[in-house]
């Protein structure tokens, strides 16, 4: 577990203290992905670089398991960062030295002497990321996804129980970025490592997180399971991160159902709930009418959801409404 207990931050700059982190207190437990979401300035950096104390927190403590980091002399805090790896959006590689030597840098860091075991672990790691033929290239020779492979391989090679992720997608393409955060989501299954990451895309959280928090302006805003928070943001900056995931609702939602005639009603499917024929059933037996607006099926890591816009028409709208929250099925009448 990773646990933040009041814990603030604050740069200091031209003799004045900046705030960048509010008081917070904060949990991750073991084995989950925990994404943190927020605008560019919002503290995300400082937040998880506090994580492995590239960052001294300007008050409170950081604990992880029962090893209070901030109490550390540097032999101990030398000691603890070996157990976390992480991962930077620019690689971070070795551009003089080739792929695997980059994986075997924090070995050989780590005191570790035996070509034959660190051979033996890079070939482990290259299998792992996919990139046993690249051993002996350069970083200059490799694509971005491939470079941002190597940067994992090497964040695991003292094989940590944590890794850190800072904005490590942002500089991939769309669909490199997906093979990644499979990848990512494979090492925490496998591994069961926990792993940390910050983003500004809260479709990478929708991918491959348990948990996130919103960070606004140095303050963590919402937190809660990415199923709620994805389906039922509360905070303005949460649905504005949610919105730009689901740009063509988000777009057609206010400016163009103000002709369409009926209740407005936004249904939320999770898990099974997304296959049952229930919209049908329940237009049969109450005599409403329904027309759909806008649609999407989709997944939350690995729970399938379905997200309907539909305007309601008839007496039993009230009766069809309760008999679909009966199925399982969460709804929300939007405002007209
Ligand atoms: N070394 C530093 N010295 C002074 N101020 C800093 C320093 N690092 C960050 N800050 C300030 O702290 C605040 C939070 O910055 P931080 O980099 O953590 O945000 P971020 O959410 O990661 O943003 P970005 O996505 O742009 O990196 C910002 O106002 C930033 O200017």
């Amino acid at each position: 577990m990773i646990r933040f207990v009041d814990v603030r931050k604050s740069y200091r700059v031209g003799g004045q203290d900046i705030p960048a982190l509010k008081p917070f207190n904060l949990e991750i437990a073991d084995g989950e992905v925990f994404g943190i979401i927020g605008h560019s300035g919002a503290g995300k950096s400082t937040l998880i670089r506090l994580i492995n104390l590239l960052e001294r927190p300007s008050g409170g403590r950081i604990l992880i398991g029962d090893t209070d980091m901030t109490a550390l002399d540097d032999a101990g805090l030398r000691a603890q960062r070996q157990r976390i790896g992480m991962i930077f959006q620019h690689f971070n590689l070795l551009a003089s030295q080739t792929v695997a030597d980059n994986i075997a840098f924090p070995m050989r860091l780590a005191g570790e002497r035996d070509a034959r075991a660190i051979r033996a672990r890079v070939d482990e790691l290259l299998t792992r990321v996919g990139l046993s033929a690249h051993a002996d290239k350069y970083p200059s020779q490799l694509s971005g996804g491939q470079k941002q492979r190597v940067g994992i391989a090497r964040a695991l090679a003292n094989r940590p129980s944590i890794l850190l992720c800072d904005e490590a997608t942002s500089a991939l393409d769309p669909q490199t970025t997906a093979s990644v955060l499979e990848l990512l989501a494979e090492i925490n299954r496998e591994l069961k490592l926990t792993i940390v990451l910050i983003t500004h895309e809260m479709d990478v959280v929708r991918r491959v997180c348990d948990r996130v928090a919103v960070l606004d302006a140095g303050q963590i805003v919402e937190m809660g399971s990415v199923a709620d928070v994805f389906l039922h943001p509360q905070h303005a900056t949460t649905r504005r991160f949610v919105n730009e995931a689901l740009p063509e609702e988000a777009a057609s939602e206010h400016s163009h159902y103000a002709h369409v005639p009926g209740r407005i009603m936004r249904l939320s499917f999770r898990g099974e709930a997304t296959w049952t024929p229930a919209l049908g059933r329940v237009a049969r037996e109450t005599g409403v009418d329904f027309n759909i607006l806008a649609g999407r099926v989709d997944r939350i890591k690995d729970l399938p959801y379905g997200q309907l816009t539909l305007a309601m028409q008839g007496d039993g709208v009230d009766r069809a409404m309760a008999t679909l929250r009966d199925a399982g099925i969460e709804i929300e009448e939007l405002p007209r």
